[in-house]
């Protein structure tokens, strides 16, 4: 089958879906979707100003909407995180509410099943999708669904969804006093005026981005790079390794082993080769002075638990990415420092280490901050994306006919869509955001 919709399938092929031949909003159901290497994230709005003639709006995008609404678990391994759900807010002129759901990149397959059982298929609409999956999976999405994705790139997605979140939440950024002790707190932290700021996006992998301005960003490393950061490391790293160590088969579990376990029975610490500390160098006894040191002692390795192996995992992938980040952020001279991903899901003890690790280490001249959507700003700004580049669209036909017919203003009217509907969507421009 081809791409282009010409082959001969049961349903009418779609109309190639660009945004310079769609100046209406896009129809419903609208949808960001961030295909990432673990986890695919999923925003659903929910409108709630519906006009009369969209009360009788199709029968399959009303049983889409109760299926989504009324369920917290799709099949076995898709969840909606309720606690997240956003309502009353305002894209594209429309108001509604914002649903969270993810489930496993692995189970796409099964998705893609679930959502053309659902009748996704019979709708002509186009899905705006983010993350390496979104290139991966396209092919499936239209053999399966019919359904066009409209791509956009995943950090720019990102650094516009903690911006519209940002703008729309007041509740969401926050950092946490007093990191080290069982007491340590939530307190919210007021980011309207947020620049410059660094991302560190802890996903699979590790994203560090540097952004100066609305919309401005740069990507100054990863966890691997080519400026001597090199580590490799990323919630993917942490999970795979604790599955390999401890038999965990999921996230929760390998969290839930974390929090019952001691990495000091697996590091080696400073008192470990000292009998204290490292005084002339002001290291502190208690300061891992190699991560999983004890386990070349055979007596060690008989008696470790598995709960500890999981601690001692989660500590060494997050103090090594407090690290790199803490260098980045010096290094750029930015002393507010936000991450994010979902390795950040539930994890409160890798958020205390992060926290302290950046305060100790900088002498208190960095601060790591924390968004409670952790997840999902990349399916977020995915959403936005469609939106803002209808209205481009209009600005730009608005400034055409002006031109074109010597009127001052033709503000509020929409032009008519061109007659003629060619080509292949073009992925949109970077604006910015060069790796
Ligand atoms: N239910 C879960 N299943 C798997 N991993 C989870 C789960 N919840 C949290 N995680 C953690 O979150 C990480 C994935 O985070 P996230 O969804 O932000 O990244 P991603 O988009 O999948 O990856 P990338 O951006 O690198 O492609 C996993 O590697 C794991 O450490
Ligand atoms: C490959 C991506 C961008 C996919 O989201 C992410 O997993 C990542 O930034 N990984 C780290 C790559 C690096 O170390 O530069």
């Amino acid at each position: 089958m081809s791409c282009n919709g010409n082959s001969n399938h049961e349903h009418p092929p779609l109309p190639e879906w660009n945004s310079l031949n769609y100046p209406e909003l896009p129809p419903m159901p609208w949808f960001g979707l961030d295909i990432g290497g673990s986890l695919a994230k999923l925003v659903y709005f929910e409108p709630t100003d519906n006009t009369e003639s969209e009360e009788t709006e199709v029968e399959t995008l009303k049983n889409i909407r109760k299926y989504l609404k009324n369920n917290r678990s799709y099949g076995d391994t898709g969840h909606r995180d309720v606690h997240l759900q956003m309502d009353s807010v305002l894209i594209g002129g429309r108001k509604g509410s914002l649903h969270f759901i993810r489930f496993p990149t692995s189970e796409m397959a099964l998705f893609i099943e679930l959502a053309k059982s659902k009748g996704m298929a019979t709708l002509a609409s186009t899905v705006c999708a983010t993350g390496g999956g979104a290139y991966k999976f396209e092919k499936q999405f239209f053999k399966e669904l019919h359904m066009r994705l409209h791509k956009f790139d995943e950090l720019e997605s990102l650094i516009r969804g903690i911006e519209f979140m940002e703008a729309n939440s007041p509740t969401e950024c926050y950092y946490l006093e007093n990191p080290k002790s069982d007491t340590a707190e939530k307190i919210c932290y007021d980011f309207s005026d947020p620049y410059p700021f660094m991302v560190v996006n802890i996903g699979s992998g590790v994203s560090i981005l540097k952004v100066t301005a609305p919309g401005e960003f740069t990507r100054v490393s990863g966890t691997r790079c080519d400026c001597n950061y090199l580590a490799d490391l990323g919630g993917g790293t942490f999970l795979g390794l604790c599955c390999l160590l401890t038999g965990c088969a999921s996230f929760e579990e390998a969290l839930e082993l974390a929090s019952q376990g001691d990495s000091t029975k697996v590091d080696k610490l400073v008192k470990d080769i000292y009998g204290g500390g490292y005084e002339k160098f002001n290291l502190d006894g208690n300061l891992v002075a190699a991560s999983f040191g004890q386990m070349i002692s055979t007596d060690r390795r008989a008696k470790v638990k598995r709960e500890d192996l999981a601690r001692a995992t989660l500590v060494t992938i997050t103090n090594n990415i407090a690290s790199i980040a803490r260098m980045c952020a010096l290094n750029e001279k930015i002393s507010r420092v936000v991450f994010l991903g979902n390795f950040l899901r539930s994890n409160m003890i890798s958020q205390k280490l992060l926290s302290y690790g950046m305060e100790y280490w900088s002498k208190g001249a960095l601060r790591a901050l924390f968004l409670e959507h952790e997840g999902y700003f990349g399916c977020v700004g995915c959403l936005l994306e469609l939106i803002t580049q209808r209205e481009d669209y209009i600005l730009q036909e608005n400034l055409k006919n002006n031109l074109l017919n010597g009127a001052a203003t033709v503000n509020g009217t929409t032009p008519p869509p061109p007659t003629e509907v060619s080509g292949t969507p073009n992925p949109p421009e970077m604006r910015n955001g060069s790796s």
